[in-house]
């Protein structure tokens, strides 16, 4: 029997629609199947719209900060500018048409429908059904909402960022469950708006997984923009009644509020069924991948199911790598020692490579350096908005970075810089003697690699 189609791939959020447009574009013939919508998370539910109530939050911060700086602002927030955005300039109001035209006009057979993997070849789509890969089958499926199993939470009619994403109006209150990325940026932004924000988490700071300096200064700028932060604190039960919500902490305390907003991370979308259909072993979870993303002979994955970062730079990034392995064509295989994470809270969090603590369990030889932004010119001049800081993880045998943090005003921005220094091996000498435009914040990598070369000597 002839195959249906060169490659098949199963979901088109960020990775599956990059990889089946290059495949398509590149002349093999593609089927490419998603079941919601193709984008996936990133601007339907994820990255874009909530980047958008970041940007209209910010503008409500600056303004309030005229007053210290340069007369006077009233500041009104109106959250109808914002939802009438997410509806008609990010989501189209939650349409993919203009997508899957993008695919289909490259060549691309688009199928809607939830694909079940029957084989590393075969794949079965409702209403069609089973279709044969000839050369690769892609699986690019991404991840979902991770509900932890608390007490009482499954029965209640909590929400999660997609809820929040297509909020047409923001409630008095929102309780928070989870101080991660979305916790954070989202329980700002609506703090900003002016919803009473509660923010519990079982771990003892914000962005857990990050430098622990980090979690620190936003929880303390959190606090200061009036966000109830209760962490260190295990969940004991939820429930939910005419009132709202009351979530009971493991200290005997609890909270109550009007919506409850569930981002306690993220899961992979594949059962046991097609993890045995992939011919894999043991417990269902990421895909395990090699350097060019292949998880077997014939498959490929990419993106969220990956489990090495979600985060759209990341499904980008590997869907340029299999693409060009399928192709045959040559590319460097994945290398993950430079991922770059960036919190769009206000301070932004930047970070890439390993933390400190990261670093000292892979037994590298340790030292750190860092800048408190206020301390800089720029930091000074920038006054009220000004906190954040630069820290380097060096590796002091190669004299290269390992990771680096840089908190502040543009954070993600200044991170390229030291991006580059841990993906490229930058020698810390470099660093230490090229040129910092003065008064920039990314001069703050000056300061802080002369407190490396201090604390070194
Ligand atoms: C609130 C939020 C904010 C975020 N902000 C950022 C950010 O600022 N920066 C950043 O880099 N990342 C951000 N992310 C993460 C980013 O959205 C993901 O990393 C990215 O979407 C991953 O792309 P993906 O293709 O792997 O998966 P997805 O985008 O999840 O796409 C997977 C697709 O597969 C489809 N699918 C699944 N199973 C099947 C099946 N059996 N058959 C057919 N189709 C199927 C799904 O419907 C989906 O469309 C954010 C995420 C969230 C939730
Ligand atoms: N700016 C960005 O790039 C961005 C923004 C949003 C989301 N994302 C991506 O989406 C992913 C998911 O975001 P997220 O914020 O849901 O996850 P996360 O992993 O960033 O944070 C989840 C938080 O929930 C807490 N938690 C887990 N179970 C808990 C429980 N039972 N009780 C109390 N707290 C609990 C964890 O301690 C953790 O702090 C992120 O990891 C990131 O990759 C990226």
């Amino acid at each position: 029997m002839s195959p249906d189609a060169d490659v098949i791939v199963v979901g088109l959020g960020v990775a599956g629609e990059a990889i089946a447009g290059k495949l398509a574009e590149a002349g093999l013939s593609v089927i490419g199947i998603e079941a919601e919508l193709v984008g996936g998370e990133c601007p339907y539910w994820g990255c874009i719209p909530t980047k958008m109530m970041i940007r209209a939050a910010d503008a409500l911060a600056e303004a309030r900060r005229v007053g210290d700086l340069a007369g006077s602002a009233e500041v009104h927030s109106d959250w109808s500018l914002v939802a009438e955005r997410i509806r008609s300039e990010a989501t189209d109001n939650w349409n993919d048409q203009v997508a899957v035209d993008r695919l289909t006009d490259k060549g691309m057979r688009f199928l809607r429908g939830r694909a079940t993997i029957r084989s590393t070849t075969q794949v079965e789509v409702p209403s069609v059904g089973t279709l044969t890969a000839g050369q690769a089958l892609v699986v690019t499926t991404g991840t979902t909402s991770a509900i932890p199993p608390i007490p009482g939470l499954a029965d209640v009619p909590y929400w999660t960022n997609r809820d929040a994403v297509k909020a047409e109006t923001l409630p008095g209150e929102l309780l928070i469950i989870g101080a991660g990325a979305i916790g954070t940026e989202i329980g700002q932004a609506w703090a900003r708006f002016g919803v009473k924000v509660t923010l519990l988490d079982a771990a003892d700071r914000p962005l857990a997984q990050e430098e622990a300096e980090s979690g620190a200064l936003l929880a303390e700028v959190l606090a200061a923009e009036g966000i109830e932060l209760r962490l260190g604190v295990g969940i004991a039960k939820v429930s939910h009644d005419d009132s709202g919500f009351t979530v009971e902490l493991a200290d005997g305390s609890s909270v109550h509020g009007e919506k409850l907003l569930v981002a306690t991370g993220r899961k992979p979308t594949l059962d046991a069924d097609t993890w045995q259909a992939l011919g894999l072993t043991g417990k269902p979870g990421t895909l395990p991948t090699d350097e060019q993303l292949r998880v077997g002979h014939g498959v490929w994955a990419a993106g969220d199911i990956t489990g090495h970062g979600a985060f759209t730079h990341m499904a980008t990034y590997q869907a340029d790598i299999v693409a060009a392995s399928i192709l045959g064509e040559p590319i460097a295989g994945a290398d993950y020692r430079a991922v770059p994470r960036v919190a769009f809270t206000d301070p932004e969090i930047g970070a890439v490579g390993m933390t400190e603590k990261q670093a000292r369990e892979a037994g590298y030889a340790v030292q750190t350096g860092s800048a408190q932004l206020p301390s800089t010119s720029r930091g000074w001049i920038h006054k009220v908005g000004n906190a954040g800081f630069i820290k380097l993880v060096a590796d002091t045998d190669a004299d290269v970075l390992l990771g680096a943090t840089t908190a502040g005003p543009n954070g993600g921005e200044i991170l390229g810089a030291l991006a580059v220094a841990v993906h490229a091996r930058v020698p810390i000498s470099t660093l230490e003697t090229m040129i910092y435009a003065y008064p920039t914040f990314h001069r703050g990598i000056l300061d802080a690699v002369r407190d490396l070369r201090a604390a070194q000597r």
